[in-house]
């Protein structure tokens, strides 16, 4: 119910005006669908069919005293043309209502999927740590398709009400008795319906929970799709598609057969009331022939759109849980956002310069439930121009390192300083402007190369690509592709080799014209032969802006002014490479270490 009212307020304040007059225009068609009811029976009267006796019924008794002023032979062609001119209005009215609604639930619908992406968008990394990117796909297509479908049932329902309102109210003013006995009827109807509403509700639980699940599956399936040919995995996945297709067939019949019985309900009602209602009507209560047609002509209009009105209830409950998830997933990145709105607006630019980073004091955890610390203690100082390495076995601590001196990682104890400033709101986006990151697992785009790179910086020239190709040892392998820097390089750059897709990776962090450069494991799928151009590459770099590189492989920290050695989230060792190599300590034992490997692979 709070999801519900939730839903209604947004869509009021969304749509505004537009949904007041889709308001007003329901009760204008219907009041034109009733007078158009109420016409026939002066036709009907006119053609002869029945014997007025309406003299004290309102408004006919009005339309009839018009009527009869007019002569025999004007009358029927009136009656006729006035009722082909209100049925035509209606038509008309209700084209353009119908167009006016889709513009309400696609506007509506636009507005709460730009809303969600600019807050998922702006969501600190923290926020997307171990949640499910997938998740996040299937909220921003089916789960808003789904909310846009329950926005139309909405307004249907809107509608359908207003129309119930006149149509009843015409009633009332021809029989109050027989209204009163029907409207009871209903309420008892729509009293044993709720129990349908309540299995709606579960079902489109249902269905928020399988659609997740499959739409999750089928993303991790097709992004590990050549594990599942190497591993043969083809069957064992097959297997747990047809399971999901079938729970998926089986949810939509299960919603299907659902409504269609309540249609099922509504129909034998209406037909069983009907019966009665003429019995009662004529053999009891001996109301006469004329107004028991008239009412009903009114209430066999009207039940079907009792059916309307329980069906499209069970298609807004089906879609709560999906509106459900929508808001929650706004409401809870909304609470992660990263910088506040004026700020990302107004961030200045001048604060770009860093002249020197601290870590004081810094301590993290992932899971701040466990007592397992990602970082302890660190206290480290990184200076401007300067080259700094940071190594440590894997799972030590140095990409949750990185990811605090960039800022993507609060630190839960201590504290990163930028210029002897605290890195927060106020300079963490000029501090990361002037930053470029090459992580483990970079991204690629399902575009061209000339497009993966003016991604970053779109006024580069065509010299300024090719020198940040040279750099990263690319320009060579570009330019022998037939189409050089406008192949396309498939999905996450899968027309390229590992190697490849790195150095264009660096070419692009090179393109930003960075004063930092972090290298996270940068060049540990090229081969030596480019791996030597890249370090040579870098080496030009040295002194001329701050690097930070993340390095397995030893050989290519050698010309760093700092190294820091991480074991299991602490600092272990800190200084030159040249001094550290040549002391015993762990840098030593770790060189020690890949040169044993080294030679054992050599001999
Ligand atoms: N998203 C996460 N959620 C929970 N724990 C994490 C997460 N990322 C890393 N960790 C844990 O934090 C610790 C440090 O991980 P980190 O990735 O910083 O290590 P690393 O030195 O960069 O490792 P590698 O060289 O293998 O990349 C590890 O114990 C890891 O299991």
């Amino acid at each position: 119910m709070k999801n519900l009212l939730l839903f209604l307020k947004k869509l009021v304040e969304v749509t505004g005006r537009k949904i007041y007059l889709n308001f007003f225009l329901s009760l204008l068609i219907s009041a034109l669908e009733g007078i158009g009811i109420y016409l026939l029976v002066p036709m009907l009267a006119v053609i002869g069919v029945f014997d007025m006796q309406m003299d004290n019924v309102f408004p006919i008794n009005y339309i009839m005293r018009g009527i009869e002023r007019i002569p025999f032979d004007v009358n029927i062609s009136f009656i006729l043309i006035l009722y082909f001119l209100l049925i035509t209005g209606q038509a008309l009215l209700q084209r353009y209502q119908s167009i006016a609604n889709t513009g309400i639930q696609q506007n509506f619908i636009k507005k709460l999927r730009l809303d969600l992406y600019k807050s998922l968008n702006g969501a600190k990394w923290e926020f997307f740590i171990g949640k499910r990117k997938s998740d996040f796909n299937y909220i921003l297509t089916t789960e808003i398709a789904r909310v846009g479908s329950g926005t139309h049932s909405v307004i249907q329902l809107s509608s359908l009400i207003f129309f119930t309102f006149i149509q009843v109210m015409l009633a009332f003013l021809l029989s109050p008795l027989l209204t009163v006995i029907v409207l009871v009827s209903g309420t008892a109807l729509a009293v044993y319906m709720k129990k349908f509403l309540k299995s709606s509700k579960a079902l489109g639980r249902e269905t928020t929970d399988l659609m997740n699940e499959y739409f999750g599956g089928i993303t991790d399936q097709f992004n590990g799709i050549k594990d599942m040919k190497s591993n043969m995995l083809e069957e064992s996945y097959l297997h747990w598609f047809r399971g999901k297709s079938n729970a998926i067939e089986s949810n939509v019949m299960k919603l299907v057969r659902l409504s269609s019985t309540s249609t099922l309900a509504y129909r034998i009602a209406a037909a069983l009331l009907i019966v009665l209602f003429v019995y009662v009507s004529l053999n009891m209560m001996h109301i006469a022939n004329e107004k028991v047609v008239l009412i009903i002509l009114i209430f066999s209009r009207l039940w079907p759109k009792f059916t309307s009105i329980q069906t499209n209830l069970e298609q807004i409950i089906a879609m709560l849980p999906a509106v459900e998830n929508v808001l929650n997933v706004q409401k809870e990145s909304e609470k992660h956002q990263e910088f506040k709105l004026s700020i990302q607006k107004n961030w200045n630019k001048s604060q770009a310069y860093v002249a020197a980073i601290e870590c004081k004091n810094i301590s993290y955890r992932y899971d701040t439930r466990q007592q397992i610390m990602a970082l302890s203690n660190i206290d480290i100082c990184i200076r401007n121009n300067e080259t700094t390495a940071i190594v440590g076995k894997s799972g030590a601590g140095k990409t949750t390192l990185v990811d605090m001196i960039m800022g993507l990682l609060k630190p839960e104890q201590g504290q990163v300083r930028i210029n002897n400033q605290p890195l927060n709101d106020d300079n963490l986006l000029a501090f990361r402007s002037s930053i470029s990151y090459v992580s483990q697992d970079p991204y690629l785009f399902h575009t061209t190369i000339r497009e993966n790179l003016l991604m970053v910086q779109p006024e580069a020239s065509e010299a300024e690509i090719w020198e940040a190709l040279s750099f990263a040892a690319a320009a060579e392998f570009v330019k022998k592709l037939p189409l050089g820097l406008d192949t396309i390089i498939g999905d996450r750059g899968m027309k390229l080799s590992g190697g490849q897709r790195q150095r264009i990776i660096l070419a692009r962090a090179i393109l930003r014209k960075p004063s930092i450069l972090v290298l996270d494991e940068a060049t540990s799928a090229l081969d030596s032969e480019n791996e030597k151009k890249i370090q040579e590459s870098i080496d030009l770099l040295k002194g001329k802006m701050t690097i930070i590189i993340i390095a397995h492989r030893l050989s290519t920290i050698r010309n760093a002014d700092n190294v820091i050695v991480l074991e299991d989230g602490k600092v272990i060792q800190e200084g030159a490479y040249h001094r550290l190599s040549q002391t015993q300590g762990a840098l030593r034992t770790m060189l020690n270490t890949q040169e044993l490997a080294l030679n054992q692979t050599l001999a």
